[in-house]
This record gives C-alpha cells, structure tokens and sequence, in this order.
C-alpha cells in the first residue's frame, strides 16, 4: 500500500515522509514547489510536482500509484500573511482540498490525516485548549483550516467509508535530530528561525511583535511541539485510521513560552546575543496558546521525544549554523 503526502517537500511533510520511509512505508509525494524544497525529499518517495487544484492530475496519479491512504499537509501557512492576502489561502487550502477529496473520491481512496491547526480556536476561553474549546477563528488562516474541518465532517456524515483524522498542530518547531532536514521559508516570518537567523548575523536584531499583550511580560505566549514528535502523531494516526473515524487531535505540549522566553533560550543555546526592537501587535495574532494533549495521549499513545523548548531549539540551531542558506547551502556545495 502506497501512502500519498501532499505538501511532502515542505517542512513538516518532508520530516514526516522520512519517517514513513524509516517506518518501510510506500510514499508518494505531491507539491507544487511553491514553498516547498525538492531537496527535502527521500529519493525513496516518488515525486510528483502537482498543485492541489489539478484534480485530473491528481486523481490519475493516485490511481496510477495505487494510493490506499492520504496525509494531507500542503497549505499555506503564515497567520499574518493570511490576513494581508486571504484569498490565497481560501484557494490553496481550501478549494486545495476539496480539489484532493474529489481526486480521492474519483480513484476510491476514502481515508484521510488532514493538517488543521489551533489557530482554529481563535482566542480561547481557557486554557490549556481541549478539543471541545469552541473554534473561533481570528485570522483567514484559522478559517481556511476550519472550513476543511467542516468539509471533512460533512464528507463523512454523507460518503459511506470515508474516515478521517485531523491534526490540530500548535507551534510546530526544530529540526530532524541528525541535521539532514531542517526548517527554511522564504520568506521567514516564524518566530525561531528569526531568532536563529539574527544569532547567525543575518539580521541585525529579531522584531518582537506586540509586547502589550495581556501576559507577564506582554509578548505572546506559544506551545512549541518538536517537528518529530508531530511526524510520531501522525504515524499513529495513519495506524488509527479507518473507514469509520472522525476525530481531530491537538499537538502541542501543554507548556507556553513567551516571545522573550524563546529570544533568551535562542540566546543560551546558540551563545550569540539577540538584539530585539519592539514594534505594534501582527494582526491575526491571539495572545495565548497552549494545548491540552490528553486525548492523543490517551487515544493514539503519543509522547513527544521533546520536551523542554532548549532542546527543541537546538536541533533548529544544529540545522540553521550548518545551513546558513537553507538548502541552497547543499546545492552550492
Ligand atoms: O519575527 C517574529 C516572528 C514571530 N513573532 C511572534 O512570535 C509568535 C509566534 O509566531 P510564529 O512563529 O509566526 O507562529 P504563529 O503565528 O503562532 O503561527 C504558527 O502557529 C500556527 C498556529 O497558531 C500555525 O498553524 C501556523 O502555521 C504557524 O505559522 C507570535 O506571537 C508572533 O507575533 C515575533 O514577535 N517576531
């Protein structure tokens, strides 16, 4: 049986398609190449470079590599971005997938792991964020995520054997424990890599975004899951799947740090100074999450590996002072 990865060249798909290798899974990938890195992916995988909307080519390649499952990443995927330009994000990622789930239902594939994110719970009313937090969304990333949500239910009160499971990620961080994947966006508006990038003397200081938030030293506070750990959620979600679930499941663990918590532990970590300027709030930003993990962890057994934020970025420092220029540095080599 042959898993198909959509987004598998991008950060977290291409460190979730090495694990399914590592795990002797069959692996088909699918990306546009937009964001994503053709570098990331395993030579084991197949590789197709296929947008979301392309539902003919997708179906065909799904018949063509006997897909039995889908785990579905590809989205765009910057909060501020979203709300500066939110039409892309209705497209990619919605109409994307409603492109994918007409594809599986044209080549019978009937079981899906889909991406969502905490950003669907806008500013939740307690915390940490269970399941059954109501989904509010504050940001057109949030509702992009959340539509596909809905879909998926719809599909599956309606479509007879289509299951799915639904990953609500929190702050996805760090890179592959031996260096060879790592975490490169262009452009790079994520919080550790800015601050890894200014430690590297790429930029003269990290931008702190708001620092008059309702918190103890005013800057947001995030719940940062090691990338590995998300890739583990999803092996046993992919194990868990089948042709009955309907389940959604946050990542994250349990544990927030401010804006200036991750500049002073990017700043132990890596031994350089990390000047910060402070400017307004980023629209589309809630002040606090952090998730309640209890039910992935009851479920599907999941336990991160990681779990202090130091060693979570480490590994991102591993990967970022050995790839000043992301992949690029391999190509120039
Ligand atoms: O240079 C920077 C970058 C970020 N931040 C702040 O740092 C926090 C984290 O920002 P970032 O790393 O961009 O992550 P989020 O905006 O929290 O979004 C991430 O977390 C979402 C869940 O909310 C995921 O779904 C998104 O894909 C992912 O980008 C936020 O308060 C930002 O305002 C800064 O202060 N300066």
């Amino acid at each position: 049986m042959t898993i198909l990865v959509t987004g598998g060249a991008g950060y977290i798909g291409s460190h979730c398609v090495r694990q399914l290798i590592e795990a002797g899974q069959k692996v088909c990938v699918i990306d546009n190449l937009y964001r994503g890195h053709r570098e990331a992916v395993p030579a084991e995988a197949s590789f197709f470079q296929i947008d979301l909307l392309e539902t003919e080519r997708l179906t065909e390649v799904m018949k063509s590599q006997r897909i039995e499952k889908v785990i579905h990443f590809a989205a765009l995927a910057y909060v501020g971005e979203s709300v500066t330009e939110p039409l892309p994000y209705y497209m990619n990622n919605t109409a994307g997938t409603v492109s994918l789930l007409r594809a599986m239902r044209n080549s019978r594939v009937s079981q899906i792991v889909f991406s969502s994110s905490c950003a669907t719970y806008g500013i939740p009313d307690q915390i940490p964020v269970t399941e059954e937090s109501p989904q509010s969304p504050i940001n057109p990333y949030g509702w992009s995520k959340l539509f596909i949500e809905q879909i998926l239910n719809d599909c599956s009160h309606s479509y007879p054997n289509f299951g799915f499971i639904g990953l609500r990620y929190f702050n996805v961080a760090g890179c592959s424990h031996d260096g060879a994947l790592g975490e490169d966006h262009d452009p790079e508006t994520h919080l550790i890599p800015n601050c890894l990038r200014t430690a590297l003397g790429q930029q003269s200081h990290m931008t702190v975004l708001g620092n008059d938030y309702p918190t103890d030293d005013g800057t947001c506070i995030r719940d940062y899951v090691h990338v590995e750990d998300i890739c583990s959620a999803h092996l046993l979600a992919l194990n868990a799947l089948n042709p009955q679930s309907s389940r959604y499941y946050n990542i994250g663990l349990g544990q927030g740090f401010s804006v200036l918590d991750v500049v002073k532990t990017s700043e132990r970590v890596t031994g350089h100074e990390i000047p910060v300027e402070f400017k307004p709030r980023r629209p589309g930003d809630p002040p606090v999450l952090s998730a309640s993990n209890k039910r992935i962890s009851e479920e599907l057994g999941w336990s991160p590996k990681y779990t202090s934020l130091e060693e979570i970025i480490q590994t991102a420092w591993d990967w970022f002072r050995t790839h000043p220029e992301g992949y690029r540095t391999e190509t120039a080599s």
